[in-house]
């Protein structure tokens, strides 16, 4: 779908889809030399993750396996309720696994945080985060990102697996939603 669908819900376009697929590329580049010969687990972050996942494990030249989990904290607003609820565990045991998070967006940074301390209480041998976007303005809390997409302004954002009430994951790009849509 082409994101003039829905150009009128959007301030503006912050990342064109070949901006996030070059970008993905370089972080596929770091991961591949980081994990030389090793197998990892990539572990999705539903539901918001999915393109990120889909892209940057197509992307990487090396032996992966992954895994899903589902959190929430947002529902249907925009602001972080800071209560993170599991509505989808993992299926693999982390025991002595190199586990990379996978995951679209750290706004607050406090769904990341728990699950960090979530995972690593499992065993495993490293927790490492590669997320593709990140608000330094909003965080509550600081997280270690070894593989971070970009920075951008602290707005809300849609698309590329990012969405407002379920809508808009399937643009291509990433935009500003027009406050109007959600006020
Ligand atoms: O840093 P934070 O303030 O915690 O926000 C980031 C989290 O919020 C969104 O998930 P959401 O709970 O909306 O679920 P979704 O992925 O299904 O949209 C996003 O996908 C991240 O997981
Ligand atoms: O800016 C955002 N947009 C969509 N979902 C989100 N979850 C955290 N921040 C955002
Ligand atoms: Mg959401």
């Amino acid at each position: 779908m082409d994101s003039h669908h829905f150009a009128g819900d959007l301030d503006e376009i912050l990342l064109t889809e070949e901006q996030i697929h070059t970008r993905l590329a370089e972080l596929a580049r770091q991961i591949e030399a980081d994990y030389a010969g090793e197998n990892v687990l990539l572990v999705g972050v539903l539901k918001g993750a999915v393109m990120v996942m889909a892209d940057l494990a197509r992307e990487l030249d090396m032996q992966v396996t992954m895994d899903w989990m589902a959190v929430s904290s947002y529902g249907s607003g925009t602001a972080s309720s800071g209560v993170v609820r599991i509505l989808k565990d993992l299926d693999s045991d982390l025991t002595g696994r190199k586990v990379l998070i996978v995951e679209d967006i750290i706004d607050s940074g406090l769904t990341l945080s728990w699950l960090i301390s979530n995972l690593k209480s499992r065993g495993p041998e490293s927790v490492e985060i590669c997320a593709l976007l990140r608000k330094p303005e909003a965080a509550r809390v600081d997280i270690d990102v070894k593989y971070l997409g970009f920075d951008i302004p602290n707005k809300f954002v849609v698309g590329y697996g990012l969405d407002f009430d379920e809508k808009y994951r399937n643009l291509r790009s990433v935009g500003i939603l027009a406050p109007r849509i959600y006020s």
